[in-house]
């Protein structure tokens, strides 16, 4: 019997059934989960024993999952970057061999933080939305060129991220503790939050860990220069909403766009929702077909690679 492998992540759901070939060709059977949602821990720990294997998406990929219903799991593959969700670690004790797929999504995710970076400086999305209206704005915007955009986590993201940035004409600065030059980027390393009341820009492009939660706070905000932009394309939590609100209503910041939230969805009762010059995403900055493809076809690459024995 082909080993059975469960995939929970709704961007490689949502193209299932293009991948049937190359599950046949691993040898593996592809198993779709609920393209609808995040399973809970309890949903997975009543659908794991079933499987031999898990293509993760953002599920909690916990202890106490893989205690109650990883009896039978024999091989792990986080599908995408992001692995604050999955406790790698209890996965190590178990054997249970576990990859994500670093390095997939550079471009895709900064073409994101790109489109945002001009839609905040000419209030692009603001003007689309009252020309609807039947309105005719005529906002003042502020000029890329000459601009400063600190860059936090100048890996794969934040160096395609700085490339735009330069393309725009704007000077980048990368706060990184493993800063690695790259050959053809201008680009100055600092350390955080060193020359943060100089930027005119902000784009976190960092994993969410220990270091990283909540460094944009109360404190940051109290620093800047006044009408910062703010662009968050890596997860929610780096940011602390209250303080980027405390901001958004100061002035200390002028804007911001966000792909990513603390809650997810965002709520309703968000005080965030107010603020028109600001973008929204929905955890969508990797989201292209061609992306897709190309990780989900790598997800079950090292899947097969892990059972093949
Ligand atoms: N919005 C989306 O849909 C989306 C898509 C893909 C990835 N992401 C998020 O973006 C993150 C980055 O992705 P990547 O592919 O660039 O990863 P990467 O590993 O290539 O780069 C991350 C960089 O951040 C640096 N870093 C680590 N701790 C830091 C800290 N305390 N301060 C500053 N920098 C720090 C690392 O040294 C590394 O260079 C992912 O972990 C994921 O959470 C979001
Ligand atoms: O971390 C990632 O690679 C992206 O955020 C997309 O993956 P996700 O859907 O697991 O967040």
């Amino acid at each position: 019997m082909k080993p059975r492998v469960l995939v929970t992540c709704p961007p490689m759901l949502r193209l299932f059934e293009e991948f049937g070939d190359d599950f046949d060709a691993a040898g593996l059977e592809g198993c779709p989960g609920d393209v609808t949602q995040v399973l809970s821990e309890d949903e997975l720990i009543d659908l794991l024993p079933g499987y031999d294997g898990w293509i993760i998406g953002d599920d909690p990929a916990s202890e106490r999952v893989l205690d109650a219903g990883g009896s039978r799991l024999r091989a792990a593959v986080k599908w995408g970057v992001g692995v604050d969700n999955v406790d790698f670690a209890a996965f190590e004790r178990r054997g249970i061999p576990i990859t994500n797929t670093p390095g997939v999504f550079g471009r895709e995710v900064a073409d994101v933080a790109a489109g945002y970076v001009l839609g905040l400086a000419r209030s692009l999305y603001r003007i689309d939305r009252e020309v609807r209206a039947g309105g005719w704005p005529k906002p003042a915007g502020v000029s890329l060129w000459n601009k400063r955009c600190g860059i936090v986590g100048f890996g794969d993201i934040g160096r395609e991220t700085a490339r735009r940035c330069l393309a725009f004409g704007m000077e980048v600065i990368a706060y990184d503790p493993a800063f690695v030059a790259v050959p053809d980027l201008e680009v100055r390393a600092a350390v955080w939050p060193e020359a943060i009341e100089t930027l005119d820009f902000l784009i976190f492009t960092c994993p969410l860990n220990v270091h990283t939660a909540g460094m944009f706070n109360d404190k940051i905000v109290d620093r800047v220069k006044r009408g910062l932009f703010v662009v968050n394309v890596a997860r929610g939590p780096i940011i602390r909403e209250q303080a980027l609100h405390r901001g958004l209503q100061s002035g200390a910041i002028a804007a911001a766009a966000l792909d990513v939230f603390e809650t997810e969805p965002l709520p309703t009762e968000s005080p965030l929702r107010t603020y028109g010059d600001c973008i929204f995403g929905s955890h969508n900055g990797s989201n292209t077909v061609d992306a897709v493809r190309r990780v989900s076809r790598t997800a079950i690459k090292h899947m097969a690679e892990f059972l093949k024995n």
